[in-house]
């Protein structure tokens, strides 16, 4: 199916988040939209999938006008989306999710959609338990979910909103091959990124936004200096590697064994001292979010010791996890980071309240100004979270994170931010660590692991590497282990 959009503008009350965009893709091809944060990107997609309307413009269907009221309507029509968050049902099982919206609903052939799961989630390579309730799942494994209930529905146009962030190296292969099939087979893919390498591995043809217009359209080969022109209006430089000199152990993790009901990990031994960047690399789920999750306080250990700066935490609740200057910040920004329905300054002010009982709102709101400033949010502070693009949520994350800290625990920090805003993000946390703090960070961007870690942890499926110097790592290798191949 051809799909064009014409003219589009959209508003949201004094924000442009589209100002004339067209894009045309054709049928059977991958055709790439990046830009930067804020770009409108999810925008432009979002009313092409019936989730927004747009203020001007059109839509044609292999050459026809349409118009959804809906998201609903544009599947019928054979408009697909994967969003950048999971929209699913935390509470409910991965089976209902996959059966979620399709006509018959719940009371459709369970046994049918139990084997339409199975065979499609084998084609993909994904392994997801039907009946695992989908909040026990990584954000890869919701992510994957969606891609196959999509799927399962029919799509002859599909959108994906920067799939690969919460995904693993081999399942990225997997991924892109068959978006490659499906485009061979006539399918129309749309890929939502800010990845230069992917648009360069995978797409056809890649169009760019650039602060809600239309910056160019760019067919292979690609010139990634290009690319990042159109997308920032000018070159970026990339950042030298730097050695920050290390001090005192601050955390110590002795013998820990912890677990849930699907993974466990044994005797992990590991030390990261005061201006230390240690990398946890692995597949999504592989046991990385366990340790983090031990040492920021939020389960207990079945054994061992998790000292920070010298004191035995082994056991104690969060809170003094947190007393001990432990942060945490969790990959899920929506559910356990941000409160959707709270503006910016509501959130800045249940970090750091401007007073005991009564709140100034006045200076509240200065101070909210004063931080989306400092770490370039693009919002106002009474923008509700929800209502940020995706990098922008992120960036809010990190203006949140209190100082000081002396051990900062980050799951994914730079997902979903483009080239510039990562950067940027870096710079922040390597000023935290040349002022003492420790810092262990998860990521999936391998490369970035490699450019700004000491040492790299590897994970797979619930083995532990001992801590790899960084320089002795290569990237090959570095994927083979995350592939639980050379151990
Ligand atoms: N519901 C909304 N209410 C108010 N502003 C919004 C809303 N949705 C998007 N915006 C604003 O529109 C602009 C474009 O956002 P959009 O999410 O489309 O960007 P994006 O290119 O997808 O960015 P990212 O890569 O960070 O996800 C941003 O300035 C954003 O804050």
């Amino acid at each position: 199916m051809k799909v064009e959009m014409r003219h589009i503008y959209k508003s949201f009350g004094p924000v442009r988040a589209l100002q004339d965009v067209s894009l045309t893709v054709q049928a059977g091809t991958i055709h790439g939209l990046l830009g930067e944060n804020g770009a409108g990107k999810t925008t432009l997609m979002k009313i092409l999938s019936g989730y927004l309307r747009p203020d001007r413009g059109e839509i044609l269907l292999d050459g026809q006008a349409v118009r959804f009221r809906s998201p609903a309507e544009g599947l019928r029509h054979g408009i697909g989306m994967l969003h950048q968050d999971p929209m699913d049902f935390p509470a409910l099982s991965v089976l209902d999710n996959f059966m979620m919206g399709h006509e018959g609903g719940l009371w459709l052939d369970r046994r049918g959609a139990r084997r339409a799961l199975k065979e499609l989630a084998d084609a993909f390579g994904f392994d997801l338990d039907p009946d695992a309730r989908v909040d026990s799942l990584t954000v890869g494994e919701r992510q994957q979910l969606e891609l196959l209930r999509l799927l399962w529905r029919g799509v002859r146009v599909l959108i994906l909103d920067e799939p690969t962030t919460g995904i693993s190296a081999p399942q990225k292969v997997r991924l892109f091959a068959t978006l490659r099939r499906l485009a061979e087979e006539g399918k129309a893919v749309i890929f939502v990124t800010h990845k230069l390498e992917e648009v360069e591995e995978l797409c056809h043809r890649v169009t760019v936004l650039r602060q809600g217009r239309l910056a160019g359209e760019v067919i292979p080969p690609y010139s990634p200096a290009r690319l990042i022109e159109l997308m920032f209006g000018r070159p970026v430089p990339m950042p030298e590697r730097e050695r920050i000199p290390l001090g005192e152990p601050v955390l110590e993790v002795q013998d820990l064994v912890v677990g849930d009901h699907r993974l466990r990990l044994s005797r992990v031994r590991l030390t990261v001292r005061a201006g230390e960047i240690i990398g946890l690399a692995g597949m999504e789920g592989s046991g990385q979010q366990l340790l983090m999750r031990a040492c920021a306080g939020l389960i207990r250990p079945w054994e061992g010791t998790i000292r920070v700066s010298g004191r035995d935490l082994t056991g104690k609740p969060y809170s003094a996890f947190l007393e001990a200057g432990v942060l945490y910040v969790p990959a899920n920004r929506l559910e356990e980071g941000l409160i959707p329905g709270l503006t910016l300054t509501e959130h800045f002010q249940l970090v750091y309240p401007n007073g005991r009982h009564l709140i100034d709102w006045e200076q509240a709101r200065a101070e909210a100004q004063r931080r989306i400033r400092e770490f370039h949010i693009r919002g106002r502070p009474e923008t509700p979270v929800e209502a940020l693009s995706g990098g922008n949520q992120q960036r809010t994350l990190l203006a949140l994170i209190r100082t000081p800290a002396r051990l900062l625990l980050l799951e994914h920090p730079t997902r979903g931010l483009d080239v510039e805003s990562s950067l940027w993000v870096w710079e922040r946390l390597k000023e935290r660590a040349r002022q003492g703090t420790a810092l262990m960070v998860v990521s999936s961007d391998l490369q970035e692991l490699m450019q700004y870690c000491h040492r790299i942890v590897v994970f797979f499926s619930g083995r532990v590497s001992e801590p790899i110097d960084a320089e002795q790592l290569t990237l090959d290798r570095l994927g083979h282990m995350i592939a639980g191949r050379g151990w």
